[in-house]
């Protein structure tokens, strides 16, 4: 469970957070939806330990990130970017370093690296180099590292950018196996297909505050339209930065 209790950050001259509050809960994929400057990647980074807010606090399965980091930190798995994989190694060499960052060693860490392998389906491709390696494999060992350390709670800052068809459809199947599993699931985008497409629960966020909150259909039906493009419109008040 994550939660955020009125964040506030200024950038610069920027609010970049404005009383940001919003819950994320277990066995549900839940989507951070904002046009570009909304505060997603700011609130993502506060949740990691990487920013510190200026008022309000972030909770990981109920440990306040500033206070707790590292136990806060041992209960996320944060999804890297997948175009920034280390090519020379193979995914079991790089699973296995980001197990043993997470304090994991020796025996542990060997197992932890063989049960997320199984895990993902990724036994064929585990002792070639990443170099050359499809988006999808890519996008497999980029995930393998982020919960190789079973987190309960896993981010994912913009996952589906710059990637192809079918790597998204790998992507959504594996944030649905994760939501089955139990996890908890929070992702920001701006691609409206996307949230409605995986999200139980949507926050709308604008200017660095949630503007609203539901599923899909809720949003649709709090906003009196039929179309969830046309809600968001309403609800963000421009289609500025939002992709179909
Ligand atoms: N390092 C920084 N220096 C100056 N301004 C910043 C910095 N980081 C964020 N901001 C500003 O804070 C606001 C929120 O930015 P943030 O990156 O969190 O938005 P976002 O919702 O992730 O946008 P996008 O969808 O475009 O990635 C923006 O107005 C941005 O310009």
């Amino acid at each position: 469970m994550i939660k955020v209790n009125g964040l506030y950050k200024k950038i610069g001259q920027v609010q970049a957070l404005n009383n940001l509050s919003f819950e994320a809960r277990d066995g549900e994929i839940t989507g951070l939806l904002g046009p570009n400057g909304a505060g997603k990647t700011t609130c993502l980074r506060t949740l990691f330990g990487l920013l510190k807010p200026d008022q309000g606090n972030a909770l990981i399965d109920g440990v306040d990130v500033a206070e707790q980091p590292i136990v806060a930190k041992q209960a996320l798995g944060l999804f890297p970017d997948p175009f920034g994989l280390y090519e020379r190694l193979t995914p079991r060499e790089y699973i296995r370093f980001f197990a043993e960052l997470s304090g994991m060693n020796g025996r542990s860490a060997d197992e932890a690296t063989t049960r997320v392998l199984a895990q993902l389906n990724m036994q064929e491709i585990a002792d070639r180099r990443c170099k050359g390696f499809s988006q999808g494999q890519r996008m497999k060992t980029a995930l393998a590292q982020a919960i190789v350390h079973q987190p309960r709670n896993i981010i994912l800052d913009e996952p589906t950018r710059g990637l192809d068809v079918m790597s998204t459809r790998v992507l959504r199947g594996m944030l649905s196996d994760l939501r089955a599993q139990g996890h908890c699931v929070l992702f920001s985008s701006h691609v409206m297909q996307e949230v409605a497409a995986l999200c139980d629960r949507v926050i709308v966020m604008a200017r660095g505050e949630v503007v609203a909150v539901g599923s899909p259909a809720e949003l649709c039906e709090q906003t009196g339209h039929a179309s969830l493009e046309e809600a968001f419109i309403q609800l963000i008040g421009t289609d500025e930065g939002i992709a179909a």
